[in-house]
């Protein structure tokens, strides 16, 4: 073991300061000082001045008075000679401790502090540059240097992503400074708030995830912050600086699984304090001085009465100076503190050491309540809180949706007081309820309306399928032109009809009255071809009462009782013209006073908005048709109708027509009002809700009827 001064001495190494954040969370825990006397610089050695400083062991520091007398023993956590090496005053000062525990979320500082040119920055980043570009060597790198490489070795091992920041800032003449900004000399406020405590406002932290980013972050820092030349020191730091490391730990880390983290590591290099008259301060240099010694002298004082339990629980003047507000939660807080207290050895600067290690002596008693850093917690709290609320809120909701309807609603019918019970919300519950229902319905009937329209189309098509088949049937000689002849639509004879325009209305029965539905089609519905009512249609000024008016006059000529042949009887007798004819979709009317007509022109898409009259047209041309061929085999008119009609095709109306000789003409002729008689009645039982005959069976509602 080592002897110095007469007594055994041990180097300290490793984490002396083993207090250091080792008390369960939320304990009072010391700050723990270290001190550390520099050797002699190249001035005082040339002064040949003597070391009054004598460390006596690895704890204690003995002071010989000037001019002889009895030693004055001074203890500390760590007590570092003038020959310890940057290394080992990293290894023993505990800064290694503050890391892990900065890690674990806890708000860390380690500070430095003495007299001008006692060694504080040379503690904390090593010696200044010697020149431009030059960088300190590895060896003679301070406590902050080594501390980054301890702490990013530490993210590394740790194996979750953690989030590492850095600001730099420093407090020059009561002014604090971004040294991180491109405008460092912009001033910038200290604020407060519950949930953080005292910050400076629109300070810029700049993430960094390995050393050479924060290295670059603090020599960018260095090279802004105010330095002078003054007597005692050539490189003299002007402002107190604050270098923090916010270190933002997800869920899931080791030290802390359950919760998020925010620890933070601050290096402070304080301004030394300075006698004025010993620094030869004039000008700037005095301001400065000034400024700097009474910001330390705050600090003492806040760190005096932080001694004392009963002032602690009152009041601490940390509002003197921005350095006591930004060192608050460090001193007296929540934080965990490490001061490195630098002292000359110096005979000359004995009165500012002997201050100096009264100042650390008095810190070293001040403790913290260690806690780990939450800048939520506050929130949370009043989370909670509101959580709490908004649970009872919906309770009281729920009881009374479940309350049944009546009973609800005859309490909303009662007396006042039970209508000024139901609060604002307990209604508008009530109507987004009965809102819902009201959707629901309406998708319901919504729903309902597809399918009716769907069956409805269907039906339409059905329709247009007997219609075509009764029209096949009636004009089986008529060669269907083929742009028309599958089609799935009615095909009157008015839409095939060319040159309508120049042929008269293709009217097949006599007019029933004189209003305008005698110029329509009876088919189709179209007005006829230079009937007045197609003008007033052009026109667009025809109403819909006519066409319903003239369904109800047609199909009341059908009605039970009502004869048809009272009908007929004012009728033609019919021809229809078949492929032999040159104008195959033209029907004639054999009658002398009524000329060969052309149905009208094709209504287009206004067939299918009337199915339902549609439907009662359909229904009195098959009742035409079939009392007209009735009427023609019975009065023995058929024989005079074969020489202009065409022969009939055999089979089906989709098999091509054959021409040809015709064997038997009246044969054929029975043979094919037979097959029409069953069409007709067919279409007649389909359409009259009677008892589908056995072939009509297998025609499904909804299911088209297949072809003819
Ligand atoms: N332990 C040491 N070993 C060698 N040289 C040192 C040591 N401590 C300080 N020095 C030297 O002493 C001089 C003053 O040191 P430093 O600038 O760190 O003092 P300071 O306390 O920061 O002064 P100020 O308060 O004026 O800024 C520097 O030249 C520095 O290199």
């Amino acid at each position: 073991m080592e002897v110095r001064n007469g007594e055994p001495f041990q180097c300290p190494t490793g984490n002396q300061p083993q207090a250091l954040g080792e008390r369960a969370e939320g304990m009072e825990t010391p700050i723990q000082v270290v001190l550390r006397v520099r050797p002699m610089n190249q001035a005082e050695l040339r002064r040949g001045e003597q070391s009054v400083l004598h460390c006596s062991g690895p704890r204690t520091l003995r002071v010989s008075p000037l001019g002889g007398g009895q030693d004055v023993a001074f203890h500390f956590s760590v007590v570092m000679d003038g020959a310890r090496t940057q290394d080992e005053v990293f290894q023993g000062s505990g800064v290694q401790r503050l890391v892990e525990l900065a890690l674990r979320g806890f708000s860390c500082t380690a500070f430095t502090f003495g007299q001008t040119g006692s060694g504080k920055t040379y503690t904390l980043t090593g010696p200044s540059p010697q020149g431009e570009g030059e960088t300190v060597p590895p060896s003679l790198t301070g406590l902050m240097q080594r501390s980054f490489a301890c702490l990013l070795d530490k993210v590394q091992n740790v194996g979750t992503p953690i989030t590492l920041s850095a600001s730099y800032l420093e407090i020059y003449n009561e002014q604090v400074r971004d040294l991180l900004s491109q405008r460092p000399h912009h001033h910038l406020p200290v604020r407060w708030n519950k949930t953080r405590g005292f910050y400076v406002e629109k300070l810029k932290a700049v993430k960094f995830g390995t050393f050479e980013e924060v290295m670059e972050l603090l020599l960018e820092g260095l090279r802004r912050r105010r330095s002078s030349a003054h007597s005692l020191n050539e490189v003299s730091s002007r402002s107190h600086a604050l270098f923090t490391i916010h270190i933002q730990c997800p869920v899931g880390c080791p030290s802390r699984p359950k919760e998020q983290t925010f620890g933070k590591l601050c290096f402070v290099d304080l301004a030394g304090s300075e006698k004025v008259a010993a620094t030869c301060s004039r000008g700037e240099l005095m301001l400065e001085a000034s400024n700097i010694n009474r910001s330390l002298l705050a600090l003492g004082h806040c760190i005096s009465l932080l001694l004392d339990p009963r002032q602690k629980k009152n009041h601490i003047p940390y509002r003197d100076s921005k350095l006591t507000r930004l060192l608050a939660d460090s001193l007296g807080g929540s934080g965990i503190t490490l001061m490195v207290a630098c002292v000359s050895p110096s005979a000359q600067s004995l009165p500012e050491t002997l201050n100096t290690l009264r100042y650390a002596s008095r810190a070293q008693r001040v403790t913290t309540r260690a806690m780990p850093k939450d800048p939520l917690g506050p929130q949370r709290l009043g989370l909670e809180e509101e959580i709490q609320q908004l649970r009872q809120e919906n309770l009281m909701l729920k009881q009374m949706l479940e309350q049944p309807l009546g009973h609800r609603a005859s309490r909303r019918k009662g007396s006042r007081s039970g209508w000024a019970e139901r609060s604002l919300y307990g209604m508008l519950q009530e109507f987004m309820l009965e809102n819902q229902q009201l959707r629901e319905e309406k998708h319901q009937l919504r729903s309902s309306r597809d399918c009716a329209q769907k069956e409805k189309q269907v039906l339409v098509q059905q329709l247009n399928e007997l219609n075509r088949r009764l029209l096949c049937s009636a004009g089986r000689s008529v060669r269907c032109p083929p742009q028309h002849f599958c089609s799935p639509s009615l095909l009157c004879p008015c839409s095939v009809s060319p040159g309508h325009c120049q042929t008269p209305a293709c009217h097949v029965l006599p007019p029933l009255c004189s209003c305008h539905c005698n110029q329509l089609c009876l088919l189709c519905y179209a007005p006829c071809a230079g009937s007045q009512l197609r003008q007033d249609q052009a026109n667009q000024k025809e109403s819909t009462a006519d066409l319903k008016h003239y369904i109800n006059r047609r199909e009341g000529s059908l009605l039970p009782g009502y004869l048809p042949s009272q009908i007929f009887s004012e009728l033609p007798p019919l021809h229809v013209f078949g492929a032999q004819t040159k104008t195959p979709w033209k029907m004639e009317v054999s009658s002398p006073q009524v000329q060969t007509q052309t149905i009208a022109p094709p209504p287009g898409p206004n067939l299918k908005e009337h199915p339902v009259k549609r439907k009662s047209s359909e229904w009195a041309w098959a009742h035409f048709l079939a009392e007209t061929l009735a009427k023609e085999e019975t009065s023995g008119r058929a024989s005079q109708v074969m020489p202009s009609a065409p022969p009939l095709p055999q089979g089906p109306c989709s098999t091509p027509w054959r021409p040809g000789g015709v064997p038997s003409a009246s044969r054929m002729l029975e043979e094919e009002l037979e097959v029409l008689r069953d069409q007709i009645d067919c279409t007649l039982h389909l359409g009259q809700g009677k008892p589908p005959s056995s072939q009509e069976k297998h025609f499904g509602s909804g299911q088209h009827l297949p072809p003819c």
